[in-house]
């Protein structure tokens, strides 16, 4: 999937040459704008050619890629290329709305802002429009030309991620995985090549006097040019397949309306062949409608208008606030993690209404960092209409609704409230998930710290040979798989008065817990205390800087050797996932502990003093270092030199 990952990198690029840069197409004589004709396949594209003599442009190749997916769609749900386009013009008109509150002017005698739907049987053709902010040329061009859409880019990137990268085995209709993810995603715009062959947008701005046309039949290539008389907002000319003309009739339009944008806040209106309108939806904003107005399937549209995201709402919260300051809350708790949790701005997404006028979704403090993952909007009526989007955050009312929500949403101080909810799987608790109050109840008396291990794999984590000492004495260890773990555990530092341990960094201080009875090591063959003193300064001496102490180990029962941070230094898990986001981080030396009770530690230790022992002790110092780092998924640093004493060592035990 070469082709995949390069696309899933350069997404953010927003990259629209006009054909004229691109290679291999020559500029007419004369003219360094317009753009030549485009070799173009056979039928509708010519037909666009023939009537266009506007600038040509490019798709970005992303968006080439996803309407081919688009054209050759076998999604049975086609129709949500009506709730993307009435999505589109419902933003269009908020935004206009907010515009229009510094600068009334802008709404001229065309106050009711709405979304209008013809269909024209005769023609094939069915329009979409509204009378929000439109675009301008450049606009038209960046928004319509690239993957700007956070959506949309998640989309492809899970497409490329999952699959080959060209697309192929969508195209073909024979996975149902792209379908899927178009349904739950919506790509926005792109999604009416589902069903047509051409799209024309005619759009103008407010402010301004020339409108343009954007047309394309969606395969590589789109033109612009300046239009005579396009009126206020975007109007969106599809040119449906013969198979799709069933959007076109009135019930069909209604039924789709219905089922996925009742709850948008303004009127859209589905206009007959007479020039008659009949409005299609509720018409108020769903979350100022009463609780018991409302039923799952609304709640779950709104959710997939508001949060671009695959699957259902978890969990959803919907709460009014009366009394001294008065705001609605409609919230989601997505049913999985979003794709841009670990984007490093750590934006969150809820959007920001006054009375039902969209203000921002950016809106800074308005949901805590660690709350980025919900979705949803907070409505206030107390807010000024003209609250600037600069100073909103330090707003007084803003601050009381903050800490309104919930009571959740503020940070430190909620953390004795959120610990008790969280749940860890641990060494000894299979498949259990366990609340840290489960844990605490269950320590031994001696028991100080909360202990646990972090890496990646949980099962992975339960074989470590850190945990090894723990288990043996009836200890167990939470396993931190979730990379966010790494982050607010040194935050939080302890629960109910007991701090949180990691298992492999500092002393283990483990002398004071039993070992169960099973566990205990066989002493009978137990060498002398200070042989294994030697053996150890003589592992200290062979890696010399490799290494920053050598020690025996409390952890261990059955491997030989591990690795461990000291204390107060970085965690080996926090280190590497560091530098995997690609963190400067100074190379850190860990501490090489020993179990003293293994045999082959017994073995060596017997060894030293030997004479004409030194050399093979010197190469089992190199092989416990190595392995210490291969159970630490770290890489070996000289593989060649590891090859060479292990082959060394297994060919001398072979011929003795
Ligand atoms: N009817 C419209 N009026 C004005 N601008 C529009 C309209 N339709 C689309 N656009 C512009 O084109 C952009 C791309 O639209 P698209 O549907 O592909 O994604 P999107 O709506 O931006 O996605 P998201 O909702 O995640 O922000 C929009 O962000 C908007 O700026």
């Amino acid at each position: 999937m070469a082709g995949g990952l390069a696309l899933a990198t350069d997404l953010a690029t927003p990259f629209t040459p006009p054909l004229t840069d691109v290679p291999g197409v020559e500029p007419p004589a004369g003219s360094s704008h317009i753009a030549p004709r485009v070799p173009s396949s056979p039928g509708e594209s010519e037909e666009v050619m023939a009537e266009t003599n506007g600038e040509r442009h490019a798709f970005q190749a992303e968006v080439s890629k996803l309407l081919g997916l688009m054209a050759n769609s076998l999604y049975r749900d086609k129709e949500i290329f009506l709730r993307e386009l009435i999505s589109n013009a419902s933003d269009a008109c908020d935004k206009l709305r907010y515009a229009a509150i510094t600068q009334p002017d802008l709404l001229g005698d065309d106050a009711a802002l709405a979304v209008t739907i013809t269909p024209d049987s005769k023609s094939g053709v069915l329009v979409v429009a509204d009378n929000g902010i439109g675009m301008n040329r450049e606009e038209l061009i960046d928004n319509l030309g690239t993957i700007a859409r956070s959506g949309t880019e998640a989309f492809v990137k899970q497409m490329a991620e999952s699959h080959g990268g060209d697309g192929q085995d969508e195209q073909d209709g024979q996975d149902g995985f792209a379908a899927g993810l178009i349904g739950q995603f919506g790509v926005g715009f792109y999604s009416c090549f589902m069903v047509a062959k051409r799209v024309e947008v005619v759009t103008r701005k407010p402010d301004e006097a020339e409108g343009w046309r954007w047309r394309s039949d969606g395969t590589g290539s789109f033109s612009i040019a300046p239009e005579a008389d396009a009126a206020r907002g975007t109007r969106i000319e599809l040119h449906l397949r013969k198979d799709d003309r069933e959007f076109l009739e009135p019930l069909r339009i209604r039924t789709v309306v219905k089922a996925y944008s009742d709850h948008i806040g303004l009127p859209i209106w589905l206009e007959n062949d007479s020039g008659q309108k009949e409005m299609v939806n509720e018409g108020s904003a769903l979350w100022s409608r009463p609780k018991t107005d409302i039923d799952e399937a609304q709640y779950r549209e709104f959710y997939h208008h508001i949060a671009h995201m695959p699957g259902d709402p978890w969990h959803t919260i919907h709460l009014h606030a009366e009394g001294r300051i008065e705001y609605t809350a409609l919230l989601f708790v997505p049913d999985s993690r979003p794709f841009d949790l670990f984007e490093p701005i750590r934006q969150h997404r809820v959007r920001l209404y006054v009375r039902r006028v969209f203000i921002t979704d950016e809106c800074e403090g308005l949901i805590p960092p660690y709350l980025r993952f919900v979705r949803g909007v907070v409505d206030s009526s107390d807010l000024a209409l003209n609250v600037s989007r600069e100073t909103l955050q330090n707003d007084p009312i803003l601050a009381k609704i903050r800490t309104g929500l919930e009571g959740l949403y503020e940070d430190a101080e909620q953390k004795d409230r959120l610990l008790p909810l969280v749940r860890f799987r641990s060494t000894g608790g299979g498949d259990r998930w366990l609340s840290l109050d489960e844990y605490v109840d269950s320590m031994p008396e001696e028991q100080e710290a909360i202990y646990y291990i972090s890496g990646e794999d949980p099962d992975a984590l339960r074989r470590s040979p850190q945990v090894e000492g723990f288990r043996a004495r009836g200890i167990d260890v939470l396993l931190m798989a979730d990379p966010v773990d790494q982050f607010w555990l040194p935050v939080v530092g302890a629960y109910k008065e007991k701090s949180f341990r990691s298992v492999t960094q500092g002393a283990a201080d483990l002398d004071r817990f039993a070992v169960r009875d099973e566990d205990k090591p066989d002493e009978t063959d137990a060498p002398p205390p200070g042989e294994i003193d030697k053996l150890i300064a003589l592992v200290k001496l062979t890696l010399a800087d490799a290494v920053k102490d050598v020690r025996t180990s409390e952890r261990l029962t059955d491997s030989p050797v591990c690795l461990v941070a000291d204390e107060g230094d970085l965690d080996m898990h926090l280190e590497r996932l560091l530098r995997q986001h690609k963190h400067e981080v100074p190379a850190q030396k860990r501490v090489l502990e020993i179990n003293p009770s293994h045999d082959l530690t017994r073995a060596l230790a017997r060894m030293v003093g030997q004479k004409g022992a030194t050399e093979a002790l010197e190469d089992a110092a190199h092989l416990l270092m190595d392995q210490a780092l291969i159970l630490e998924g770290e890489p070996v640093p000289d593989p060649s030199a590891f090859t060479k004493r292990l082959s060394g060592l297994i060919s001398r035990a072979l011929t003795e």
